[in-house]
């Protein structure tokens, strides 16, 4: 099978590297395209067996699944490079969320896909979300279940849930990032600790958890049971979380939904 990547930018790069390193493909069945030369050629010198193509014409021409890696609102003018260079056979991935299988295949006559990846993919971990269109083949939604399976963990969602999904998945590095540094912010100014000693604890508290998780050790419930002693310090920061907390998340998920929607209606393929 052969992969085309279109865009190697943070997530172009990352899918190439990954498909690379989990032993789904191999470097010499990976043809890559961006706009400029210079993270094409860092590619082709971390893995001499790619391949770099001059156009997009000759990508189409060289690959049976390509991945649009680019941003949602560059979409439309690689479709418009593309459609004529796709057939029946040709498999397009969408990794962005706005762009929904459905509009895909009213302007390609191929088949398609939307799997939006995450960051955490990079540490062959964390989830990729899926979702298919009418047209894909079996062999080739089990080809697509079958590779990501090799450096991550695939869920299918319904196109009603992708944004909250997304959020979770993909855009939960960063959110999550920003409440830690919130955390070590807060526990320099209250505790005095530095916050380089504090980001030391905290990243190796956070590569603990996800290790419980990982081997299912507990659940989030067990957890908050099991770190509460009884009379203890737990109980009152956890007490002090719910005070503060409000409407937090509840704003941060309408924030996301409503630029979805904005997104979607500025986005023309
Ligand atoms: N960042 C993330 O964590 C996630 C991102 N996504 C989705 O992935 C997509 C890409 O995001 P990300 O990788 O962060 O963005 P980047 O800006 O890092 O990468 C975009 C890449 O697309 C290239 N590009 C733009 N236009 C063209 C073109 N016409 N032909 C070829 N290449 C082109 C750019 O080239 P140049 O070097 O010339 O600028 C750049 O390398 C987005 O749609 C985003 O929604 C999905 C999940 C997670
Ligand atoms: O399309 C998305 O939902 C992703 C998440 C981070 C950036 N883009």
């Amino acid at each position: 099978m052969k992969w085309g990547i279109i865009g190697t930018g943070n997530m172009g790069s990352m899918l190439t590297t990954s498909l690379i390193r989990s032993g789904a493909a191999q470097a010499d069945e990976i043809t890559i395209y961006n706009r400029s030369s210079k993270k094409t050629a860092k590619l082709k010198e971390a893995f001499e067996d790619l391949d770099v193509a001059k156009t997009l014409p000759a990508l189409c021409k060289a690959c049976d699944i390509v991945f649009i890696c680019v941003k949602p609102h560059d979409y439309k003018s690689i479709i418009e490079q593309v459609e004529g260079e796709l057939h029946e056979h040709h498999c397009v991935v969408s990794i962005t969320s706005p762009v929904s299988v459905e509009e895909l295949e009213e302007k390609l006559s191929c088949q398609v896909a939307r799997v939006v990846p995450s960051i955490t993919n990079h540490a062959l971990a964390g989830v990729s979300l899926f979702t298919f269109g009418s047209r894909i083949s079996t062999d080739n939604q089990k080809l697509l279940r079958e590779a990501f399976h090799h450096f991550s963990t695939p869920v299918e969602v319904e196109e009603a849930h992708i944004r909250v999904s997304s959020d979770i998945v993909s855009c939960g590095p960063a959110f999550v990032s920003f409440l830690l540094k919130e955390w070590i912010s807060a526990a320099n100014r209250v505790a005095g600790i530095s916050e380089e000693k504090a980001t030391q604890l905290t990243e190796q508290m956070i590569v603990g958890l996800g290790e419980l998780f990982s081997q299912e050790i507990f659940t989030l419930e067990e957890l908050m049971e099991k770190v509460t002693v009884k009379g203890g310090v737990t109980g009152v920061g956890l007490q002090a979380l719910e005070d503060h907390t409000g409407e937090l998340f509840v704003e941060m998920f309408k924030a996301t939904q409503a630029k979805h929607r904005e997104d979607k209606q500025s986005i023309e393929l």
